[in-house]
């Protein structure tokens, strides 16, 4: 039976899963691995729908970890249209940087996150360009070269296999410090 995953499926801040390191999916993954990660696809596609979104209550996102909805496993999807007008549109099993660039790059309005219930304000930097490597619900290994928006929506989705929050990259005593050698995604 298709699940549709919604809101009530998702773990807030202060659940331990969210501070765990996710452990890797064996592959091939199971029938019930993949569709799972099938349906994190289809929760992140349905936030972005507006009848969907209002349907199921749903808050608007880029993406979802399988942390976020208290699985431990290093699986991750996303979905969106970046700066130049070109379509992510993934579902992963084990994603990994293996390479990035020294260069810095956040986003100006900051970032936000559907296991954080609060605006958290303030630059994240990321690195500006990273190589991932993965493995697809078909089962094809994939790497891929990343930039600006695209890098950082995939790098806040595999913090959270690594149990990192969005927030724990803010500067503390200037949340709005700009680190040298950074730019600003706009
Ligand atoms: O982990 C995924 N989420 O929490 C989904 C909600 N957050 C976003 O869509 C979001 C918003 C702003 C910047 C980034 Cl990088 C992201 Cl990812
Ligand atoms: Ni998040």
């Amino acid at each position: 039976m298709k699940y549709v995953i919604t809101m009530k499926d998702v773990v807030r801040e202060g659940h331990p899963k969210l501070r765990e390191v996710a452990k890797e999916v064996s592959l091939p993954a199971t029938e019930k691995e993949k569709e799972i990660l099938n349906n994190m696809l289809t929760f992140v596609k349905n936030s972005q729908d507006e009848d969907l979104a209002e349907k199921y209550d749903l808050r608007p996102g880029v993406g979802l970890a399988a942390p976020q909805i208290g699985i431990s496993k290093r699986m991750i999807a996303v979905h969106f249209i970046d700066l130049n007008d070109e379509l992510y549109d993934f579902a992963l099993f084990n994603p990994k940087i293996i390479s990035h660039s020294v260069r810095k790059a956040y986003l100006p309005g900051g970032e936000g996150c559907l296991s954080v219930d609060r605006e958290v304000p303030g630059y994240v930097p990321r690195y500006a360009k990273i190589t991932v490597q993965a493995t697809d619900l078909e089962g094809n290994k994939i790497k891929m070269k990343l930039r600006d928006y695209a890098a950082i929506v995939f790098q806040h989705e595999i913090d959270h296999l690594n149990g990192i929050m969005f927030y724990d990259h803010i500067n503390k005593e200037d949340p709005f410090f700009v680190p040298e050698n950074s730019k600003a995604i706009e």
